[in-house]
């Protein structure tokens, strides 16, 4: 294996970066149970992720998860000791961000399948932070429907009262549904969360810090309740490409469902929906790339870094 590499002046940075080579080499003998069928069920739309990547990037991964559960619950049971209590342990939270289009979605499934298929099979749940999304009504109410999945654009109270309750051990935690196709919230819909053994929580803002009040000074945020971290990373200009190829495949399957918001772009030209794809991706999505969710990367406890052809290429650590 080679020496680290490290950008951040010699060994000095607080992060570990390994090449995928170095990193696929962590796996050791690790199995994997996953099947092709599996995957492909798991893998979001358009994205390439093979075999080949659960083995050499997510496994790897899942084992230093692994150390991380362990250890947070020998942290626990030590605590629990020191103070004299018996308090029961707390869901392990892992939050998953990254842009619009970046494969969030496919990384948070997977990792929950195989984290559930570890020998003593936790419970794990996966919450999306699209169901905190205030709902269309509100976001034109308050200006902000052409700036959804901006920070300001969720109920961002519920989403931290949320990740509370989650870490307070309540027996059960609801929380609301968004739905792409109609582009808004579920009105009465409810996923339920009971007490499982790790919540992986996904969303574009799941690292932002908190906002300040009026005053100056700044409350809790989302992150402090994480157990691990993961940020999906690629080139800006590549996601941008990705959300376009997306963009045009969504025109030939959910633009065309009459239940669809967007099936005013079912009908566009190629050329068209390109230019509307851009727009979009221009006024909103990148922005919000730019603004709001790349400042966050440098929080994660993991970074996946993506080559332009959506292969995963390194991967940072945090040191501890
Ligand atoms: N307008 C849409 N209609 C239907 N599905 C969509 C639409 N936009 C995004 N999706 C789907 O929603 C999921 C989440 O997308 P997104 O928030 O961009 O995250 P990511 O691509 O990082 O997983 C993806 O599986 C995508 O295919
Ligand atoms: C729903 C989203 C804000 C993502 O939300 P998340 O689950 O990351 O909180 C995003 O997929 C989205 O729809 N953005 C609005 C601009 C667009 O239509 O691409």
């Amino acid at each position: 294996m080679s020496e680290e590499v490290d950008h951040h002046g010699g060994t000095g940075g607080p992060y570990v970066e390994r090449s995928r080579a170095d990193w696929a080499e962590l796996a050791n003998s690790a199995t994997l149970t996953l099947t092709q069928e599996t995957l492909s069920s798991l893998r979001g739309m358009q994205d390439p992720t093979s075999l080949t990547d659960v083995r050499e990037v997510y496994l790897p991964l899942t084992r230093l998860l692994a150390e991380y559960v362990k250890h947070t619950g020998n942290l626990h049971q030590a605590s629990n000791d020191f103070l004299r209590l018996s308090v029961g342990r707390t869901p392990f939270v892992i939050g998953v961000a990254g842009s619009v289009a970046v494969g969030k979605s496919t990384t948070a499934r997977l990792l929950q399948s195989l984290l559930a298929s570890w020998p003593d099979h936790p419970k794990v749940a996966l919450v999306t932070t699209d169901g905190f999304l205030l709902p269309n009504a509100e976001l034109e109410r308050r200006g902000l429907m052409n700036l959804k999945g901006f920070p300001e654009s969720y109920d961002r109270r519920a989403l931290l009262r949320f990740v509370m309750d989650i870490k307070s051990g309540r027996d059960k935690v609801t929380a609301p549904v968004y739905d792409h196709l109609s582009y808004d919230i579920v009105p009465d819909q409810q996923i339920v969360v009971e007490r499982p053994d790790i919540l992986i929580i996904e969303g574009l803002n799941v690292l932002q810090p908190s906002r300040p009040r009026p005053d100056g000074t700044t409350g809790l945020a989302l992150s402090d309740f994480f157990d691990f971290s993961v940020y999906i990373d690629a080139r800006t200009e590549a996601i941008r490409q990705w959300y376009v190829q997306r963009f045009l495949e969504l025109r030939r399957t959910a633009f065309s469902d009459p239940r669809s918001f967007f099936t005013r772009f079912a009908t566009l030209t190629d050329e068209e929906a390109v230019q509307t794809a851009e727009y979009i991706w221009d006024s909103i999505n990148g922005p919000n790339l730019v603004k709001n969710v790349l400042p966050t990367r440098g929080r994660a406890t993991a970074v996946l870094r993506k080559g332009d052809d959506h292969h995963i290429e390194w991967v940072r650590i945090r040191k501890l």
